[in-house]
């Protein structure tokens, strides 16, 4: 692996004054022409990683390598690596363009060859008309994507991105996304984003890290975080998750039975799914992967249940329920698959669908 990837953190941690962890102990390697996002809530240290990556932060211990070579003691413009900031920190004095080409104006750059690569990274922008404009007068959209023209016209290795997007609208937020992961693809470039916004982070990238106190808790693909999620953090940070205490009631080499809030299921063995060592268990239930039936009687493996209250989210109808020992439950159904006047006190019959992707965690961390 040492020598696939791009960057390497090595075993990184970042102290600041008072005994503040910033980041503790974090090895990751990034791969050439991913879409990386770091997610986590507020001070899980997303920021500073990638302040460390850029060089803006030395770390306290550990090492970063590029291609295998330590660039831990290079100042930041030394590295081949461009951050796009949160507020685009973009000079009001200067026109579109010359923002741009100031990504060059580091380098001995005939000012001919400047401006060739300036228009040309605006036009990867969709911003060629806009070239000799103030940028005062740019929309929000507009004035991100003079940013990312400036970034990208280094041609570096590595693009940091912190929360991008943040400060646009959520329709303008949502097409940028696409804007974003299109000119990822097309460069190659390795991307690696910060952002709180578990949707945004799941619809564009290749692989998430998901932060919690300075530590790594997961690094995975999209799907895999949401079906596999590793710890109980992520299970809970990623989507709704049910989390019931539950225990093994048998196991072959394909599927492993449990048994949690009085029902009973099959889940696939397979990677991500061993059942973690200790005695206490919880298992994650999708609320998607709760079944409702309007039974009376609780079929065999499903189990009695009494409806609290009903929420409106479009396809689908969120149900919050409490089993017979008071476990509370969500369980989102799609409408008209229950009568339409199922609500408050009414009784069902809740199993686990089939086939769903469960997850065995250990009921701590
Ligand atoms: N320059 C600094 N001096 C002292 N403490 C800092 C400094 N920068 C960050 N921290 C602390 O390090 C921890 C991680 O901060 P960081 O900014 O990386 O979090 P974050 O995940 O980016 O949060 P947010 O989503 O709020 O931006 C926090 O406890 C923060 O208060």
């Amino acid at each position: 692996m040492a020598n696939e990837a791009l960057l390497r953190l090595e075993r990184v941690s970042k102290r600041f004054g008072g005994g503040i962890v910033g980041l503790d102990d974090i090895s990751l390697d990034i791969a050439e022409g991913e879409f990386l996002s770091l997610l986590g809530p507020s001070g899980c240290g997303k920021t500073t990683t990638l302040r460390v990556i850029a060089g803006f932060e030395s770390p306290t211990a550990g090492r970063l390598l590029i291609d295998g070579r330590d660039i831990t003691a290079l100042r930041p413009f030394a590295r081949p690596v461009n951050t796009v900031f949160q507020d685009y920190a973009l000079f009001p004095h200067m026109n579109v363009s010359e923002n741009v080409e100031f990504g060059l104006s580091l380098r001995a750059m005939a000012s001919a060859e400047r401006k060739r690569r300036a228009s040309e990274a605006l036009a990867r922008v969709g911003l060629s008309d806009k070239a000799g404009q103030r940028v005062q007068a740019l929309s929000g959209g507009q004035k991100q994507r003079v940013a990312l023209a400036r970034a990208l016209v280094c041609e570096p290795r590595l693009l940091l991105l912190d929360e991008p997007l943040s400060a646009l609208d959520a329709n303008l937020r949502e097409q940028m996304q696409l804007e974003l992961k299109r000119l990822q693809r097309d460069l190659g470039t390795t991307f690696v984003m910060v952002t709180h916004d578990q949707t945004e982070a799941l619809s564009i990238s290749d692989r998430i890290v998901v932060m919690n106190r300075g530590h790594i808790e997961q690094a995975a693909s999209p799907a895999t975080l949401y079906d596999r999620p590793a710890t109980r953090f992520v299970a809970g940070f990623i989507g709704a998750m049910n989390l019931l205490p539950a225990r093994i009631a048998g196991a072959d080499a394909a599927t492993t039975t449990v048994t949690a809030g009085g029902m009973t299921f099959p889940v696939a063995s397979g990677p991500g799914t061993s059942v973690p060592p200790g005695p206490e268990i919880v298992a994650g239930i999708r609320p998607e992967d709760v079944v409702l039936t309007a039974a009376e009687e609780p079929s065999a493996g499903a189990t009695a249940g009494v409806v609290d209250n009903t929420s409106f989210h479009g396809r689908s109808l969120r149900v919050h329920l409490h089993l017979a020992d008071g476990t509370a439950l969500m369980a989102d159904v799609t409408r008209g698959t229950l009568p339409p006047t199922v609500g408050q006190g009414d009784r069902v019959s809740v199993s686990v669908r089939a086939g769903a992707a469960c997850a065995l965690l250990p009921a701590a961390g």
